[in-house]
């Protein structure tokens, strides 16, 4: 019998826009794939309104609030979004883009996207790669709808967090099956699952630590890998969060030939009144200064780009707690951002998920 090779699947797919539709059918397009990266958000400016309205996106989310809408939302409203677009305001004008007119979260997002078009190539101008917020702008929903409009009847969704947890990837697999909600013809969807033990991550994380002490005229004695934390009972109640970043940690460790007291995970940025994950990197920085340490670096592997939780709250305040307690040198080692090493990771794994599909 003389099987015919099938063709790939996106040729047939042009072919089928090929073909022509009757009188009155509507336009149709189809057989494009897209990549959509996504961030965790950002405010427009640092004034009052902007700040409000997107603390109040955030912290409206459930993933991120567990607590029931009957206590939270008089705190939210009552307190929080009367204070905290003040404060945080301030923070983000410290660390701000002022020629862009954005925060360094958005211009690193919109900069890895480019990147990661220009080394995907187009595929015949099959393949469309593009960035969202999951708060904030721009939008999911909008991002989605404009990929599937320009006939991305595929699409890589790939939430930027290397470790799993339920306040941030499934938040942004939230909206996205919410946003097919709505369609008619909805896209095939994919999402990049979580890669902190993946080694063409954990090497560069290595390597940008290597690189990074070769930079220095001292030597730290001691590396912490400060994570975002998250509330205990999360944890307690199933989020793998904890568990991804220990192992990332661990790992490195292999690969950099460290121990357990010259690399160390702490977590930062708690919020509210519960207790967070521990030990807590403000508090470790102060003990580790006051037990007589003088040099040490702060890194954080589960931010794919700097913003403010890593530029003000660590390379700005964490120094300053260092320094205020009896250290002397502070360094903090850059996220991979659009650096090579860090397009390396992006472009590798969206090319293995991409599999079958291009
Ligand atoms: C209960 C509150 C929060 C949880 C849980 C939480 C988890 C979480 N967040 C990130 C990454 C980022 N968070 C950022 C800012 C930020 N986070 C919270 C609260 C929670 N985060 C707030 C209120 C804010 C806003 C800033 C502030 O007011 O302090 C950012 C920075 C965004 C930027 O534009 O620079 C990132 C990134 C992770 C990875 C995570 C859980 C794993
Ligand atoms: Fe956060
Ligand atoms: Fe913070």
């Amino acid at each position: 019998m003389n099987v015919q090779p099938t063709a790939p699947i996106l040729d047939q797919a042009a072919e089928f826009q090929k073909v022509r539709l009757p009188e009155g059918h509507p336009d149709v397009k189809a057989g494009k794939v897209g990549v959509l990266l996504v961030n965790l958000g950002t405010p427009d400016a640092t004034d009052y309104w902007p700040m409000r309205r997107y603390l109040r996106e955030f912290l409206s989310d459930k993933r991120v609030i567990e607590w029931p809408k009957a206590i939270w939302y008089p705190i939210l409203y009552g307190i929080v979004l009367m204070t905290r677009p003040g404060k945080s305001g301030k923070a983000y004008e410290e660390i701000w883009n002022n020629e862009k007119n954005e925060s360094p979260l958005r211009t690193i997002t919109r900069s890895q996207s480019d990147k990661l078009t220009e080394m995907l190539g187009d595929a015949n101008g099959r393949l469309k790669v593009d960035w969202a917020m999951r708060y904030g702008q721009p939008s999911i929903p909008d991002k989605l709808k404009a990929l599937k409009d320009a006939g991305c009847d595929r699409i890589l969704v790939f939430p930027l967090y290397p470790q799993y947890s339920a306040t941030t990837t499934a938040t942004v697999n939230d909206v996205v099956c919410k946003t097919l909600l709505d369609m008619r013809w909805q896209p095939a969807i994919r999402t990049v699952p979580p890669y902190h033990d993946d080694p063409i991550y954990v090497n560069a994380l290595a390597k940008s630590v290597e690189r990074h002490l070769e930079s220095l005229d001292f030597e730290p004695e001691t590396i912490l890998t400060s994570y975002h934390g998250i509330p205990q009972s999360y944890f307690k109640r199933g989020d793998p969060y904890h568990c991804h970043c220990m192992k990332t940690t661990r790992l490195m460790r292999e690969v950099l030939g460290m121990d357990e007291t010259k690399l160390r995970t702490t977590f930062q940025s708690r919020f509210g009144p519960e207790e967070w994950l521990q030990p807590y990197t403000d508090k470790t920085v102060e003990q580790l200064a006051k037990d007589g340490m003088k040099n040490i670096a702060v890194m954080n592997p589960g931010f794919v780009s700097d913003c403010l939780e890593t530029l003000e709250e660590i390379a700005g305040e964490a120094g300053e707690i260092f320094e205020e307690a009896g250290g002397e040198n502070f360094t903090h080692i850059p996220c991979l951002n659009d650096s090579d090493l860090g397009m390396d990771v992006l472009n590798t794994i969206v090319r293995r998920e991409l599999g079958g599909w291009i």
